[in-house]
């Protein structure tokens, strides 16, 4: 059966919604009109027909103009086909509201909106037809997140093409740079909507996890790399298999290998600083020091395992007690520590250490714990779970940064060769 339209509804539906979707493209026509009435003025037929072609043709050869109109037009069209598909996934209220866009981002993998629901709506009925939504825009996905501060407003992704597809590696942006700080906020990778994530270094100790293969070494050479071309940066490294950190060593401070005896006297070395560093902000009457006043220091331990769990069981706790103050004191001290692991059980991370790492990379892991004991519990069953990431796409892993949500990324690559030039640079500015 079908609902007879009344007078008022007929306008709604024929004149007034439409004009308003079509409302820049309206302006525009109207602009021309209002030309071509001054151009018949002047010089009649010909001058109606010339001046708003004119007025065309000068919009598309500017390029700050048509860069302008084409933006226009592709919001506009955006916004028409996301009223189109709530519509049609059944998402209008009975006022006749839809989830209107109130910012939107294109980025490679597709658009990036801001969207707001009508009273009486939720971002969980937005969510739940997020699969319909799809459909009628015709793309892969369509993904809805609610905004953590403000309860209509959702996050919402419109992914069209995947942005890793068919590509190799991901070059690092600051392969070829001279001189760097790490103070700055680092590139790391790049997220499933093709936008890049740079993580920022002070203040923040960072976990790595995920099975053999997964590309843990491959993220952790980013930072050590970003470090290394910082002068005034202190590299510190644990290297259980001795050969992984073996490429940095002209530009590190300190090595310690596998054996427990010098890995715990480094820490300990380490917690010496870190405490000297506090008898001077004592003394200044100060309660943290800033990027640039002291070296950071970076404390990298590759397969954290070997130390965080050795068979020597009084060593492992020593060592881990040890970690564990380095990381709860030691981001005042500009101190940031950076572990990678190849097995991210409790046992080998303990969960009151990883605490405290706020930044935590879960690449692929064998199961939905190991992802959750990176990740933090709960996060496998929300969606973010690493043992769902392919296993022929190395690199790829879930990036939670304190305070966001999880992010599929893909980190950046560098090859033995890239590595051999940043450390020989890096050398170089610490002769
Ligand atoms: N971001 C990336 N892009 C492309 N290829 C990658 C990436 N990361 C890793 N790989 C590939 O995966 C291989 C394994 O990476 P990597 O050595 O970093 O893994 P891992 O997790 O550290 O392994 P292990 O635990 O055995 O040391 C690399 O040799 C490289 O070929």
């Amino acid at each position: 059966m079908r609902a007879r339209l009344t007078f008022g509804s007929a306008l709604l539906l024929w004149v007034v919604r439409p004009s308003w979707l079509w409302r820049r493209e309206l302006a525009a026509l109207g602009v021309l009109a209002l030309v071509a009435a001054a151009g018949w003025q002047g010089r009649g037929w010909v001058g109606a027909v010339v001046a708003p072609a004119e007025v065309a043709v000068i919009v598309g050869v500017v390029p700050w103009s048509r860069r302008r109109a084409a933006a226009a037009w592709r919001r506009a069209r955006l916004r028409r086909q996301w009223d189109r598909s709530c519509r049609f996934a059944g998402l209008t209220t009975p006022n006749d509201r839809i989830p209107r866009i109130r910012r939107d981002r294109r980025v490679p993998a597709g658009d990036r909106l801001v969207v707001r629901v009508p009273r009486g709506a939720t971002v969980d009925d937005l969510a739940g037809e997020a699969e319909r939504v799809a459909a009628v825009l015709r793309v892969r996905e369509v993904r809805v997140g609610r905004d953590v501060e403000c309860a209509p407003v959702a996050h919402v992704d419109i992914v069209r093409r995947d942005p890793w597809a068919g590509a190799g590696p991901l070059r690092w942006p600051w392969v070829e740079a001279a001189r760097r700080s790490v103070a700055d906020p680092v590139p790391l990778c790049v997220d499933d909507m093709g936008e890049p994530v740079a993580v920022r270094l002070p203040g923040k100790h960072f976990l790595i996890g995920g099975e053999p293969e997964s590309g843990k070494s491959a993220a952790l050479s980013l930072i050590l790399a970003a470090a290394a071309l910082d002068p005034f940066a202190q590299i510190w490294g644990w290297d259980a298999k001795i050969v992984e950190l073996g490429l940095w060593r002209p530009v590190m401070t300190r090595l310690a290998g596998n054996d427990m005896d010098v890995a715990i006297a480094q820490q300990e070395d380490l917690i010496q600083e870190m405490d000297r560093r506090y008898e001077v902000l004592e003394a200044a009457g100060r309660r943290e020091l800033r990027p640039g006043e002291a070296p950071l220091i970076l404390a990298v331990t590759d397969e954290l395992r070997f130390y965080s769990a050795n068979s020597d069981s009084k060593a492992a706790k020593r060592y881990n007690s040890l970690g564990e103050d380095v990381a709860a004191r030691g981001r005042a001290a500009l101190i940031a520590q950076v572990s990678a692991t190849q097995k991210p059980a409790g046992t080998v991370v303990p969960t009151t250490w990883r605490d405290l790492m706020a930044l935590r990379l879960a690449m692929r892991c064998t199961t939905r714990d190991a992802s959750d004991t990176i990740l933090g519990a709960g996060m496998a069953s929300a969606g973010y779970d690493a043992s769902e990431i392919d296993i022929a796409t190395r690199g790829v892993g879930w990036l939670y940064a304190e305070g966001g949500f999880p992010r599929r990324v893909r980190s950046y690559y560098l090859d033995d060769n890239d590595i051999r030039s940043i450390v020989a640079r890096g050398a170089a500015l610490r002769a």
